[in-house]
């Protein structure tokens, strides 16, 4: 499998401690890959390595590969504020600017530049629309962000990453604060938008798991120990440990 990202001998420690075994895997474009394991064992801080946010936490050390478009983003060459347009991300708590609903959204693309009122205003709408929202916030496009649900704030933060057109969604357990009819919402929008972009999801839902991904990776105290597509993993996992796991029989 040829994957938009391709991990190759990944490891990484926080200080002297392990955190991530040598992990290879290959994730294919267009599709949403969720990452399940308990808590502890590497989940975010895959995710994170992904877009280089692990690079501002004191102490950490990666060897390895993460490749992106051909390119190993630890390549010096890289611009981390370009790699980070490209592969966005939404975090478990949503969390918007404390500015207008129409400012969240335009932050990312005049950062890059754009100042044209009718572009942003182009730009806010495609983006609220492409997170399932537009209509929902239509109206109150100069009122505060912080005005709306945290359903509704988890959608705005994903209609901020779409403003800057990314082309990977990291998503860090982003329905974990969220109440049942926002979690589907949510989904819903992540079964939609793989049209579109790559998703990769933490979560510790399994049955969200198995509803909308394509493929899972199973990590256990920092290592990959099963990979492979979502419905097969479920149904015949392949390992002891995976099994033990999505039976519930420790997490
Ligand atoms: N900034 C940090 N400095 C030091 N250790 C860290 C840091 N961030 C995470 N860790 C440690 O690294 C390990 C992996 O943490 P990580 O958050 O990636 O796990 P996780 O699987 O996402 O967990 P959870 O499901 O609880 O969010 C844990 O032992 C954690 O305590």
């Amino acid at each position: 499998m040829n994957g938009i990202i391709s991990v190759k001998n990944l490891n990484l420690w926080y200080g002297q401690t392990k955190v991530l075994k040598d992990i290879n895997i290959e994730i294919p474009e267009k599709s949403i890959t969720a990452l399940i394991g308990p808590s502890g064992c590497g989940k975010s801080t895959f995710l994170k390595t992904i877009n280089r946010m692990n690079d501002l936490v004191p102490g950490v050390r990666i060897e390895g590969n993460v490749e992106y478009g051909g390119q190993n983003i630890f390549d010096p060459a890289v611009n981390v504020n370009e790699l980070r347009k490209e592969i966005g991300m939404v975090f478990q708590k949503p969390n918007p600017f404390p500015m207008s609903i129409y400012d969240n959204i335009a932050y990312g693309p005049r950062t890059h530049g754009i100042k044209n009122k009718a572009k942003l205003d182009d730009i806010v709408e495609k983006s609220l629309k492409g997170a399932a929202i537009w209509d929902e916030v239509k109206d109150r496009l100069k009122k505060s962000a912080l005005g709306l649900s945290g359903g509704q704030q988890q959608r705005l933060c994903i209609a901020r990453a779409l403003a800057v057109e990314p082309k990977i969604l990291l998503m860090d357990e982003p329905t974990s604060a969220l109440d049942p009819i926002s979690t589907s919402k949510i989904e819903e929008l992540a079964s939609e938008l793989k049209k579109c972009y790559t998703i990769i999801i933490v979560t510790h839902n399994m049955q969200q798991a198995v509803r909308i991904s394509d493929n899972t990776a199973f990590f256990l105290l920092g290592e990959l120990v099963e990979y492979g597509e979502t419905e097969k993993m479920f149904a015949n996992p392949k390992d002891k440990r995976t099994e033990d796991y999505i039976t519930g029989r420790f997490g």
